[in-house]
């Protein structure tokens, strides 16, 4: 008789906290050896992880390690700063999640010891995926962590942030945090980690970043990671870090990017960039695409314009300055989604791990190598396989792709047949023309593109000068080239000054495209001032740029009272101000005052006013009359080509089904409203295929009664109602000439 198992006892919280406590010491001891040891580690399980830890790895099924897990897992448990490199996808994110958890655990973090451990991320959407992975593979242990970007009620987080023991955050709300937020305590800091390291030490966060690490203990353990890592002294120096070990997986292997990625560009002329998008959309209906345009505004255009066209895939669009609920929401739409095409700024060009995305296609270059490593980086991810295509115009080629081989990038040049683009030019243009919004987003997508080129830093590939302007602007649609500037920085002087030094957080956004421009404004002498009507200077937005002292004094202090007074009374300033002017614009595009007098020597040259008026009120008539005859002409000869091809497709059919007698059904019905005759038909022709079927005359009837009601229904005016009480069935043989169908008329003019 096999023994049963005695049922055993539950553990004392008194016994389970002293087999806690055996078991982080037991850790501590491992870690510790960690350095010593010159072994490869293939599985979680063989590192000196809490069975904690364990347990939440295995709930989302991650046993074997990664390379970059292998290599900086023991290094980073061992307390070291870490610097990791390793390519896109290649599960990074646990290679800095795990140590970071393991760290307060063993520490015995609890929520009266505070804020232990500060995630930093550049955008909302990647904190948001790193928290979602600490909760999956942290689910055991007993910390709290929260989650703080911006776009969030910022009260909220208040009364939260102090309970944290864990952070993930970007930059600029945990600084407003740190700022505002009594109470918020960071002295106690065991760990930083930079997630896209390189990102959020450049020029773009550089102030932000800098006033957060003033506000953090020195002695911590800091880890970096990205997949283009920083090796900038001054970075490392402004982290005090210390002895960091540098592990980089993948920097002696031939290609910086993924295996299973393969990578193509083409040559596209810029008039001609939606045509290809378009071209590929319908021939890719299939599959998964993240689609990278320059700016919002691009996206915006692209997207409501492909939206209208129908093109048969889902589309989603992302970009910063859109909501936050709204992003996130797009976010898991395309997540969970196998065949849409999304398309977006550079805000979804880091981190993100949408699953199984097919193609990442970029439409507007990429700012450097690395931007281009990182969007393409969104597909081919651990183990999948995925495509790159790059769009490059003919000025951008030589440089961009002397650029990506310096990264190690490995890109093929193919050819597209001309022979498969669809040109969508025309239907743009009718959308322009049809929709003022439309026409009003292209103009903008245009400005904002020419914008973005012309702030590019990497003059060699970014040549605004050589752009097809006024192509471009037909390509979009837009009824003519809206007009730009580019003026001088000293020329914009004025317009800096009237901006306030510092801005509202609700301005403040991590937004890859707003930094990407501040960061290039940085580094470029001139500045950039676009001739819009709304005075879309491009103004800096971010709150690290800090006006010169001069002109914050010259502006913060008027010199006299009635100076402030009128600074800041919209009345006084509209009463000095020059009123607007009406202008009215002729065909052509030229303006003209509303009311043009004609130069009166002229004028009185001509003859007397009353023969003048006679002459003119003759000549309009004239005109008028001549035009009347000529829409009478057309409008007829459209009449008849429509009767004639309804009559044939009626005797195709009649034919077809051999009815016998030739029957024609005719309702009354306005003949100059072509949408409701052909809708009319339609209809007709519908219940000809009933009749057809039964074939008796008293069906006819029917069915004529049954056609007054549902006209009813759909129309609801008077008339309609009216005539089709009166409508009758008129039964007559096929009309054959010209006369037939004048008799015809005149019999149903006349009430039959
Ligand atoms: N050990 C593992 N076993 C199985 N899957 C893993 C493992 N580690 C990571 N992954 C998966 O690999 C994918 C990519 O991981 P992650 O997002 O961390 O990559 P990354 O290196 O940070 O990429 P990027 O450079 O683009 O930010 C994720 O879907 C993740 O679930």
């Amino acid at each position: 008789m096999g023994s049963r198992n005695p049922k055993r006892k539950p553990l004392s919280r008194k016994e389970k906290r002293e087999q806690e406590f055996n078991e982080i010491d037991n850790l501590e001891a491992k870690c510790e050896e960690l350095s010593l040891k010159d072994r490869e580690f293939v599985n979680f399980y063989e590192l000196p992880l809490s069975s904690k830890t364990l347990k939440g790895l295995n709930s989302v099924h991650y046993l074997e390690m990664t390379e970059i897990q292998r290599k900086a897992l023991p290094v980073a448990l061992n307390g070291r700063d870490v610097l990791g490199a390793a390519k896109t996808g290649s599960g990074k994110t646990l290679a800095f999640l795990i140590p970071l958890i393991e760290l307060l655990y063993r520490k015995k973090w609890t929520q009266f010891d505070g804020l232990g451990a500060l995630v930093i991320a550049p955008t909302r959407e990647l904190a948001v995926q790193i928290f979602e992975v600490l909760r999956a593979i942290g689910r055991q242990h007993s910390l709290s962590a929260g989650l703080v970007i911006g776009g969030k009620n910022v009260n909220i987080e208040q009364e939260r942030i102090s309970r944290m023991n864990i952070l993930i955050c970007t930059p600029g709300r945990l600084l407003q945090h740190m700022d505002q937020t009594v109470g918020f305590d960071c002295s106690n800091l065991q760990m930083l980690v930079l997630d896209e390291a390189d990102r959020i030490l450049d020029l773009g966060f550089e102030k932000t970043v800098n006033a957060i690490i003033e506000n953090l203990p020195k002695q911590r353990q800091t880890l970096l990671f990205s997949a283009t890592q920083t090796k900038s002294v001054k970075d490392l120096a402004r982290l005090s870090l210390k002895n960091p070990a540098y592990v980089a997986v993948h920097e002696k292997s031939e290609y910086s990017t993924p295996q299973r990625l393969a990578q193509h560009y083409i040559i596209c002329p810029l008039p001609q960039k939606l045509d290809y998008l378009f071209s590929f959309i319908k021939s890719h209906l299939k599959s998964k695409v993240l689609v990278f345009l320059s700016s919002c505004k691009q996206v915006r255009f692209v997207f409501e314009t492909f939206c209208k066209m129908h093109p048969g895939v889902p589309l989603l669009h992302l970009h910063g300055k859109q909501k936050q609920t709204k992003r996130v929401e797009i976010f898991n739409k395309f997540s969970n989604m196998k065949c849409a095409y999304l398309f977006a700024t550079d805000i979804a060009a880091r981190g993100l791990d949408f699953p199984a995305v097919d193609w990442v296609i970029q439409v507007d270059a990429p700012e450097d190598a690395e931007t281009y490593i990182h969007r393409v980086g969104r597909t081919a991810r651990y183990e999948a396989s995925g495509q790159g295509l790059l769009l490059l115009l003919p000025s951008e080629e030589e440089a961009m792709i002397d650029a990506l081989k310096a990264k190690k990038v490995p890109i093929e040049k193919i050819n597209v047949k001309s022979s498969k683009i669809i040109s969508i030019q025309n239907q743009l243009q009718s959308l322009c023309f049809r929709d003022p919004e439309i026409k009003y987003l292209g103009q903008k997508a245009f400005k904002s593109y020419m914008r973005s080129v012309y702030l590019q830093k990497n003059k060699l590939i970014f040549k605004v000068d050589e752009l097809p302007a006024e192509k471009y602007a037909e390509s979009l649609g837009l009824p003519g080239t809206p007009k730009i500037k580019f003026i001088k920085k000293s020329e914009t002087k004025n317009a800096i000054r009237q901006r306030p030094k510092q801005v509202s957080e609700s301005e403040r956004t991590t937004d890859e495209e707003d930094k990407h421009y501040q960061k290039l404004i940085d580094h470029e002498g001139d500045k950039i001032a676009i001739d819009s009507e709304d005075g879309d200077l491009l103004s800096l937005k971010r709150i690290d740029h800090e006006l010169p002292d001069e002109l914050e004094q010259k502006t913060s202090e008027p010199t006299s009272k009635r100076k402030l007074l009128k600074a800041t009374s919209k009345k006084l300033w509209a009463k000095d101000s020059k009123k607007g002017q009406k202008l009215i614009y002729d065909d052509e595009g030229n303006p003209h005052q509303v009311y043009e007098l004609q130069d009166e020597r002229e004028f009185l040259a001509a003859g007397a006013p009353v023969v003048q008026k006679q002459a003119f009120v003759e000549k309009e008539l004239t005109a008028m009359k001549n035009q009347d005859a000529i829409d009478k002409r057309i409008a007829k000869e459209k009449r008849r080509q429509k009767k004639l091809k309804y009559k044939a497709k009626l005797k195709a059919e009649m034919e077809a089904q051999e009815l016998g007698p030739k029957t024609v059904l005719i309702s009354p019905q306005s003949e100059d409203d072509e949408y409701q005759e052909s809708q009319e038909e339609a209809v007709q022709l519908d219940k000809l295929d009933d009749i057809k079927s039964y074939g008796n005359k008293r069906n006819i009837e029917s069915l004529q009664s049954d056609k007054a009601t549902s006209d009813q229904e759909e129309y609801d005016g008077k008339q309609v109602r009216k005539d089709n009480k009166r409508a009758k069935i008129l039964e007559v043989e096929e009309p054959e000439t010209l006369e037939d169908h004048e008799k015809l008329a005149l019999q149903l003019l006349n009430g039959f």
